[in-house]
């Protein structure tokens, strides 16, 4: 039995209770729940009470001894932080695709050349099962070290069965191994294989009849993604894969509108997809459909940085009531970082995000692009301790003292994984 664990008299205590049952819109992401001088007592794993530091003290009453006890004075806490959309798992990196773009080539450009996602998919391919964990490994590691305790994670660098299914495994692995959580998307219609360039249907036809169903059957992924993009996978290709999906009981994401306005999110919307991701080029007729249909916006304002191109609009999405989060998109091509709190800093900066929409972005509606928010996402009685202690006085502070990293403490399923930033 490990002993309970008491964080208490957190300058800021964010709670966001109350926003478990569905992904939180409008006005409401702004509203944290924040108690001052608050406090949480996690045991076995669970938060069992949450409040003022006096109220959570009468209700622990002589079992106070009990506990291992963190000072959170001058801090602020909040739920572990949610990365809704990852490629995480991969072998190798492109910093050399990194200086041709800063020498003026583009993403596409790259990619049609058969390097981008193609050069990780040479390189994933040829990867080992051990070595592709112990790759990963390390970029978990930063992910920790940066409140991160949940992830979703892609595959879409096999291109086929074989080596698709190979980065699922090494994603459940790493579940069952590291601290962080990994919850796991099917992307085998991330790009078109160099093979199938002349007729990309038929590797649309080898992605729905071949390997949904056997990655369905294997249990490993609970997603199913596609990239609609000009020049990858059409709306209509993308509509068919995603359908697919759910008749083997995959839940559907699109990667949509990103590089050209495509029907992306008009796509998620018809598809009841759980969330859209990217959406740059978001048409206003996608925002509403989106709206209406209850879509998550999925909002990577990493990777416009990263590619340097003006990020998505994130006002015009919260104002028309789409529930927005916030991810790194962690990936060796567009965003090679696990620094989802400089994410959030450019959700402020890049998106005009408010301190508190960011938090909200990056916890429950994070946790509700992957059909978790009854699980993590929010400080409540019942949901797993996962706790983050920011060395700052107060939430504003975290978007203001920007790239930073503010993180002194993180408890996983509650026990400490992270003490004054070191991993443990
Ligand atoms: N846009 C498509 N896929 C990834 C990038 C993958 C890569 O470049 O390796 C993304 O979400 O940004
Ligand atoms: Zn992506």
């Amino acid at each position: 039995m490990t002993k309970p664990l008491f964080v208490r008299r957190a300058a800021q205590l964010v709670t966001l209770r109350g926003t478990s049952e569905t992904p939180v819109s409008g006005k409401r992401m702004s509203d944290l729940g924040i108690i001052e001088d608050g406090s949480v007592w996690v045991e076995d794993g669970t938060i069992r009470y949450v409040g003022h530091d006096s109220d959570v003290l009468a209700q622990v009453g002589e079992r106070l001894s009990e506990a291992d006890q963190i000072d959170a004075r001058g801090k602020v806490v909040t739920p572990g932080l949610v990365d809704p959309h990852t490629h995480v798992v991969f072998a190798g990196s492109r910093e050399n695709e990194f200086e041709m773009r800063l020498s003026g080539a583009t993403y596409m450009e790259i990619m049609n050349a058969g390097g981008g996602i193609h050069s990780t998919t040479q390189a994933t391919r040829n990867a080992s099962e051990e070595q592709l964990y112990q790759e990963t490994l390390p970029r978990l590691d930063r992910f920790l070290q940066h409140g991160v305790t949940t992830v979703e994670a892609k595959s879409g660098y096999g291109l086929s069965l074989e080596h698709e299914l190979k980065q699922l495994r090494v994603a459940k692995r790493l579940d069952d191994d590291h601290p962080v959580d990994i919850v796991s998307t099917f992307m085998g219609a991330h790009a078109v294989p160099e093979a199938y360039k002349d007729d990309p249907d038929r590797f649309v036809d080898i992605v729905i009849h071949e390997m949904i169903p056997k990655v369905a059957e294997s249990g490993l992924a609970e997603f199913n993604d596609v990239f609609c993009e000009l020049g990858v996978f059409t709306p209509e290709q993308s509509e068919r894969i995603l359908t697919a999906g759910k008749e083997h009981g995959l839940l559907p994401k699109i990667h949509a509108d990103e590089i050209e306005p495509y029907r992306g999110a008009e796509t998620a919307a018809r598809v009841g997809a759980v969330s859209a991701d990217h959406l740059l080029r978001v048409t206003d007729a996608g925002i509403k459909q989106m709206a209406d249909a209850g879509v998550v916006a999925v909002l990577l304002p990493g990777t416009a940085f990263f590619l340097m191109t003006e990020a998505a609009n994130a006002r015009k999405m919260i104002d028309a009531g789409v529930p927005v989060a916030l991810s790194t998109d962690r990936n060796p091509g567009s965003s090679p970082t696990e620094s989802l709190p400089f994410i959030m800093n450019l959700g402020c900066l890049s998106m005009n995000m408010t301190p508190a929409e960011v938090i909200t972005a990056a916890t429950i509606n994070a946790a509700h692009a992957i059909k978790r928010g009854h699980v993590i996402g929010s400080v409540e009685t019942g949901k797993q301790g996962d706790l983050v202690i920011f060395d700052a006085p107060n939430v504003a502070y975290m978007q203001y003292n920007y790239a930073v990293n503010l993180v002194d403490t993180v408890v996983k399923k509650g026990k400490v994984v992270v003490k004054q930033g070191s991993l443990l």
